[in-house]
């Protein structure tokens, strides 16, 4: 579990924010592995080692174990209790329902004791309401990571509704400040938005932003760097496809981690131009 001190210490130190998504499909991972008794878990424990010293944050995406039932799920628990300690583990299971069921996803993503899977953060969706967030933050230390402008094309459809002043992303974000400080949420905002991220700053200064969309989805690394950075770097930004499917071979956790590399040295000099090392 780190704190928002000790992630900005680690961000530091690596000189990197790179958050590295295990959206693992059985379809997609090299011929070979499918020999191991797990092949998800074999895939993503080569990814970890050939990654943990470039990134400062992991994402597994629920629905890439949930899709393969029982196997899948161990694949996860595994894969939970493999990652680093050092960096920060997201869940990204975008889970959003009333507080009592809240409080199951919740242990299911939080409680090691309970579930096997200890994560550090999960992201939701806002949509419920303060009942329906509450759960998770009841959980001292974890953070919650909450949907407010979407990578997606799809994000027209409801985020950029007007509500008064505002537009909807913009009231999530000002509703959820009132629920927790910035030690303790996080807000999704999508690379594909990057012009919106002054204006994001203007509601959530000091907030980490869990930044989904570069590599696959054609986000701009550096307009996310330019407009969403602040003094303590306040970006995680999250690539998925791009660096654990840089190859399907047997070198694949090598291409990987040059993928990765790639990323961590862009990442080292937006840092160094922004003062945050
Ligand atoms: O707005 C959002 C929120 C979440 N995601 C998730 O992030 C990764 C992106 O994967 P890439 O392969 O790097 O495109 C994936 O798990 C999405 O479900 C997002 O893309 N946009």
């Amino acid at each position: 579990m780190l704190s928002r001190e000790q992630l900005i210490a680690e961000i530091k130190k690596k000189k990197s924010f790179l958050c590295v998504g295990l959206d693992t499909d059985i379809d997609k991972i090299p011929e070979f592995l499918k020999a191991y008794p797990d092949p998800i878990f074999e895939f993503n424990k080569r990814i970890i080692d050939a990654t943990a010293d470039l990134c400062v944050a992991y994402k597994p995406n629920s629905a890439f174990y949930e899709a393969y039932g029982i196997k899948g799920l161990q694949a996860l628990i595994d894969t939970c209790k493999y990652l680093p300690k050092d960096t920060l583990n997201i869940i990204d299971a975008k889970r959003g329902d009333i507080g009592n069921t809240s409080d199951k996803y919740a242990r299911a993503f939080f409680d090691e004791a309970e579930s096997g899977m200890g994560f550090d953060a999960i992201t939701v969706t806002p949509y419920m309401g303060n009942d329906s967030v509450k759960p998770y933050l009841a959980y001292d230390g974890k953070w919650v990571i909450i949907l407010a402008l979407t990578s997606s094309v799809g994000s027209k459809d409801f985020q950029y509704l007007q509500t008064g002043d505002d537009f909807l992303y913009e009231a999530v974000i000002k509703k959820a400040n009132t629920w927790a400080g910035a030690d303790r949420i996080m807000y999704v905002v999508g690379a594909t938005k990057s012009t919106e991220f002054t204006n994001i700053r203007q509601y959530a200064p000091d907030n980490f932003l869990l930044v989904p969309g570069v590599g696959a989805q054609g986000g701009s690394l550096e307009d996310v760097c330019k407009y969403g950075m602040t003094k303590d770097c306040g970006l995680l930004v999250n690539a998925s496809r791009s660096i654990i499917y840089a190859s399907n071979g047997e070198d694949f956790a090598d291409a990987a981690r040059a993928e990765a590399l790639s990323l961590q040295r862009q990442m080292a000099e937006e840092l160094e131009k922004a003062g945050v090392i």
